[in-house]
């Protein structure tokens, strides 16, 4: 489902470069990713959304390689078949929490705006216990709050990949248990692949295979 292949990439400015030699995801799977702060794990996220492309190598996700696709196919790939919970949560100020959870049916064709689409997204407002602050706006939430409604956000087109970048970190235990609960249980139905950044050694069990990321990484 997903495939790095010789994947080499640096950022244009601040001299960070990473070299990835081989990073294989079966379809479905459920895998966790550790490793110190700062090393390029959210970096190869972005790498896998197709939201940065390598110097080299292939990027390959569902069948499809990223790094060779142009700027338009690419979003447009990322918004219909990829879910990505952003670290900063990254919703929209003046856009409300349900509208929010429905960006990619305002900012896509492909996935038209449909009552049934509504009708989802209010399930999983209330899914995430963010039911009753449909109508509020992302400034006037909780950090956990905004987190949670980024989760639904991500699983609103039932995305062939989930991309989840300490996806529950703000989250207290109980709340954290019952999101990724969810988080799974969502992923199960459509057959998603979840690959997830954690520094909550205690999740790891719940997932089917965990990568340390300094494994992963070869000298550039
Ligand atoms: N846009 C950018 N331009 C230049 N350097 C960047 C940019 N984004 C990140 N970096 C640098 O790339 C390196 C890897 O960052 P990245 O966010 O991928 O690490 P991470 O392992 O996800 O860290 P954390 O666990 O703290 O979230 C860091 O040194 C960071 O400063």
């Amino acid at each position: 489902m997903i495939a790095l292949h010789d994947v080499a990439f640096a950022y244009p400015q601040g001299g960070f470069r990473i070299h990835v030699p081989h990073l294989d995801i079966a379809a479905g799977a459920r895998v966790a990713i550790v490793g110190p702060s700062g090393t390029g794990k959210t970096t190869v996220l972005n790498l896998i959304a197709g939201l940065v492309v390598p110097l080299g190598g292939s990027v390959m996700v569902d069948g499809t390689d990223m790094a060779a696709l142009p700027d338009a196919a690419r979003r447009r790939f990322r918004l219909t078949r990829i879910g990505f919970v952003f670290q900063n949560f990254a919703l929209i100020e003046y856009l409300t929490v349900l509208d929010n959870i429905l960006i990619a049916a305002r900012i896509h064709p492909d996935l038209p705006l449909t009552p049934n689409l509504r009708a989802r997204a209010r399930d999983l407002a209330d899914a995430v216990g963010m039911g009753d602050k449909i109508d509020r706006h992302p400034g006037g939430l909780s950090m956990g709050e905004q987190q949670r409604v980024a989760i639904a956000r991500a699983l609103l087109a039932r995305p062939a990949i989930l991309l989840a970048d300490e996806a529950t970190g703000n989250l207290d235990p109980d709340t954290k248990g019952r999101i990724l609960d969810l988080l799974f249980d969502q992923a199960a139905r459509s057959g998603t692949t979840v690959l997830a950044v954690t520094h909550d050694h205690d999740l790891l069990p719940r997932f089917d295979r965990t990568i340390d990321f300094r494994d992963l990484q070869a000298a550039p």
